[in-house]
């Protein structure tokens, strides 16, 4: 039977294929990225998961038993812990010292999924924050498998590549697929909606780390 993330999937690849086909991710892929834009990205990220985590454990006070609101509250502990000190390492070895605050791709994603899991359903929810899990488990595993060693950028690869973080995505689909096996269909077409939202702003926040922020 197709599960509904299947049906996510196929709703979101046009943006996904875009996404891999993106100069930062080629780049990065190929190592050729210019290090001021990893360095530009790497600091709107750290702003970035410190609110991450916020959804992350917000959208766990709503979940309907103890095991998943556990999830989501590991899922907040390990952007934290996990996810940030691999940014602190790239802080130190590079001296990143940006203090230009949000840029407009940071500012509309992280306040789309505060906003979501403060105001919308667990399901809802769920569906806006699983593109961060996904989408980072897809481009970590395509630039692994494909790219330019040796590559200076290793150890974000190895990050999203990874098995750790291959459990976290499996659990977020799982809960994903539980909710919509018996979510209305006007639910299941609200989370389709966040989840195309959620990964539209994952492409931004690459074009504003490429081109050293979006601004008017
Ligand atoms: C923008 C963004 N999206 C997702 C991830 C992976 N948690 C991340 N680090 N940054």
């Amino acid at each position: 039977m197709t599960k509904f993330t299947d049906h996510l999937w196929e709703q979101a690849l046009p943006i996904y294929e875009k996404i891999k086909q993106h100069p930062f991710n080629q780049e990065l892929k190929e190592g050729t990225l210019p290090l001021e834009k990893f360095k530009y990205y790497i600091y709107q990220d750290s702003l970035y998961l410190a609110d991450f985590a916020r959804a992350l454990a917000m959208t766990g006070t709503k979940a309907g038993n103890s095991h998943e609101l556990l999830d989501f509250l590991e899922f907040a502990q390990n952007a934290i812990l996990v996810e940030r000190a691999l940014h602190l390492g790239y802080f130190k070895e590079y001296e990143i010292e940006f203090d230009s605050g949000k840029g407009l791709g940071c500012f509309a994603y992280t306040n789309y999924l505060l906003a979501t899991s403060a105001f919308e359903s667990y399901e809802v929810s769920v569906a806006a924050l699983l593109p961060c899990f996904w989408i980072y488990k897809k481009v970590g595993d395509y630039i692994y498998a494909d790219q330019t060693t040796p590559n200076p950028y290793q150890n974000w690869i190895n990050a999203y590549a990874g098995e750790d973080f291959a459990r976290s995505v499996q659990k977020a689909l799982d809960i994903c697929d539980q909710l919509a096996a018996s979510a209305s269909e006007q639910t299941r077409n609200k989370m389709t909606e966040a989840y195309i939202k959620a990964t539209e702003m994952e492409y931004l926040f690459w074009e504003g780390a490429y081109r050293l922020a979006i601004s008017c």
